[in-house]
């Protein structure tokens, strides 16, 4: 046993005497330990309920003979970060939890881990911690919330994002605003739709490392709880076998990811997320692979915020992330040899999937598009990479010509789009917002939010080095790399400059030549460029310990492991 190292021996009596303040059982202490992360805080609706499901976790372990120890990790809601400082901590925070598992799980010789976290960095934090540990793990969260309800339609956080651009555009009064607030969350669990949050809890249901139904049942369920009590059992059984997240999440499972990502349109995040994922387990993550992937993969999901009035509530009741996988088999566009915590091959588990409704999970032969949902641009732009959410735009395969509008960060873009200086045919560039210049990789919903409230979303292009939401829609691209901070071409951009987007030929385009881009290119003054971080961080702040160590958006943004990373 793991937990050998702090239990076994006389030499470890004073440690057994600890165990014993704890008031553990010489039969509890003889028994694996079982850490059970819990991310439970009061400041994060997807988060609040869960100490419920921990209690559940831990009914789960004991009934099969493990030891539950439970701690805690921190957790940031990036519905209220958004918009302000408080969004340069958003990322930075999922390595904080990859690095404070790590430090609890070693300082404490653990045998096996139940990870519950539910919100957007916490997911691949706990995947991340997973993978570098290889310790037996598997991940139950906390679940979706439910939408809401308001004037007969249903709603949720990005209607209420999208609303403040109805308001500043004079199509709706604050009162209706208010009105709206009040309706558009109205339980616990992570938002509603296929943001970012769902989309990495059904992708960790894709890679093997959650039981079925992790990824879709609603966060207020009691049938999520009994899966938090099969989860507590499970990982018992996965510790008795010895299966290690490294057997589970392999260069197979991850292109599995990326596929069912492709099918059910998720969030542009999980562009960052899953590479760092297969970065922590040694796996080579290349850009060009989603691109790829995306060629021969249909989009057969459409969900919130591409499609209103389908909700992670109603792809669970069509059948779930099984019937998704199962649709994917079937025809040969995932591996189904892959292992799972479940103990056998994913395509056993998977074998009894039906798709219940044609209308959430479409056919392969009637897909909502003959692609998948995220593209990755390339281009003089960005030559290691872009990002954009094509599943969310009316149409797709065009080409967009505009000129530059030009912001040194998100605050004075936004001051521009919301005084209407922003119109249709202009592209909204906002840069120094990257993982090292911002720092931190902002999530920039407000901008494309209040863009689509306004109606613009798709007749005004926004480009960034930072990111978006998984709520996000519109000619949204983000993750430029390399950065602006970096020397990226986005630094050399200037207001009237030609942009070109060709979605079909999965390019993006700074139209000038080369003599004046390369005139610009010799005036730039890097130390100025990291300026703003530093200027962000303070001196003994996170950030500024944050900006030294992240890679570029197409690495992740994952903290270099050696020097030569
Ligand atoms: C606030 C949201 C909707 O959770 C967003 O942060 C996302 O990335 O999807
Ligand atoms: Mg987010």
């Amino acid at each position: 046993m793991n937990s050998d190292s702090v239990k076994k021996g006389a030499a470890r009596a004073p440690h057994r005497s600890l165990f014993r303040a704890l008031g553990l059982t010489d039969r509890e202490i003889n028994q694996p330990f079982i850490g059970v992360v819990n991310s439970f805080n009061e400041l994060v609706p997807g988060h609040m309920h869960l100490r419920q499901i921990s209690e559940a976790v831990k009914a789960g372990v004991r009934e099969n003979g493990g030891t539950p120890l439970e701690f805690s990790t921190i957790a940031v809601c990036d519905g209220i970060a958004m918009g302000h400082v408080g969004m340069h901590f958003s990322l930075a925070s999922r390595e904080l939890i990859a690095d404070s598992v790590e430090i609890m799980a070693r300082a404490h010789g653990l045998d096996a881990l139940v990870f519950i976290p539910s919100c957007d960095k916490v997911v691949p934090g706990m995947l991340m911690a997973a993978m570098r540990l290889n310790l037996p793990a598997i991940v139950v969260s906390g679940g979706p919330m439910l939408p809401g309800r308001f004037r007969g339609e249903e709603v949720n956080l990005i209607s209420v994002f999208e609303g403040v651009g109805k308001v500043l555009s004079g199509q709706e009064s604050e009162e209706w605003l208010k009105g709206l607030e009040s309706k558009a969350c109205p339980t616990c669990g992570s938002c509603a739709g296929m943001f970012t949050a769902n989309s990495m809890n059904c992708l960790t249901e894709v890679l093997g490392m959650a039981l079925p139904g992790n990824g879709t049942i609603p966060a207020v369920y009691s049938e999520r709880l009994i899966l938090a009590k099969e989860t507590g059992y499970q990982v018992v059984d996965l510790w008795r076998q010895n299966i290690r997240p490294r057997d589970i999440v392999t260069k197979e499972s991850i292109l599995n990811g990326v596929a069912a990502d492709m099918a059910l349109g998720c969030s542009t995040n999980t562009i960052l997320h899953l590479p760092a994922v297969a970065f922590e387990g040694e796996i080579e993550f290349d850009l060009n692979l989603v691109n790829r992937v995306s060629e021969e993969t249909p989009q057969i999901c459409k969900l919130s915020p591409a499609l209103h009035g389908h909700y992670l509530v109603d792809l669970n009741e069509a059948g779930g992330i099984s019937a998704v996988l199962k649709t994917l088999l079937d025809a040969g566009l995932i591996d189904g040899s892959v292992k799972t915590v479940s103990g056998g091959p994913l395509a056993e588990r998977i074998q009894d999937a039906v798709v219940r409704d044609t209308k959430v999970i479409r056919s392969l032969t009637e897909p909502y598009s003959a692609k998948g949902g995220l593209s990755v641009l390339f281009g003089d732009l960005a030559p290691e990479g872009a990002v954009i959410k094509v599943g969310a735009l009316a149409q797709r395969d065009f080409v967009f010509e505009g000129r530059a509008k030009v912001f040194d960060g998100e605050d004075l873009a936004s001051e521009a789009i919301s005084a209407g200086r922003i119109v249709a045919g202009d592209v909204v560039i906002i840069r120094y917002e990257g993982p090292k210049g911002g720092p931190g990789m902002r999530e920039m919903l407000g901008p494309t939010a209040t863009l689509a409230g306004m109606g613009l979303d798709e007749t005004v292009a926004l480009l960034t080095d930072g990111r978006f939401s998984g709520g996000s829609r519109g000619l949204s691209i983000g993750h430029i790399a390399p950065e602006a901070a970096l020397g990226g071409e986005i630094a050399f951009i200037e207001d009237g400059d030609l942009v070109r987007i060709d979605l079909k030929k999965r390019t993006i385009d700074w139209i000038l030549p080369e003599e004046e881009k390369e005139k610009r290119r010799q005036q730039f003054d890097q130390a100025k460029g990291l300026e703003k971080a530093f200027e962000v961080a303070g001196r003994t702040g996170y950030l500024g310990r944050y900006a030294q160590f992240v890679q570029s958006a197409n690495k992740g943004a994952a903290f270099r492991a050696t020097k030569e990373d």
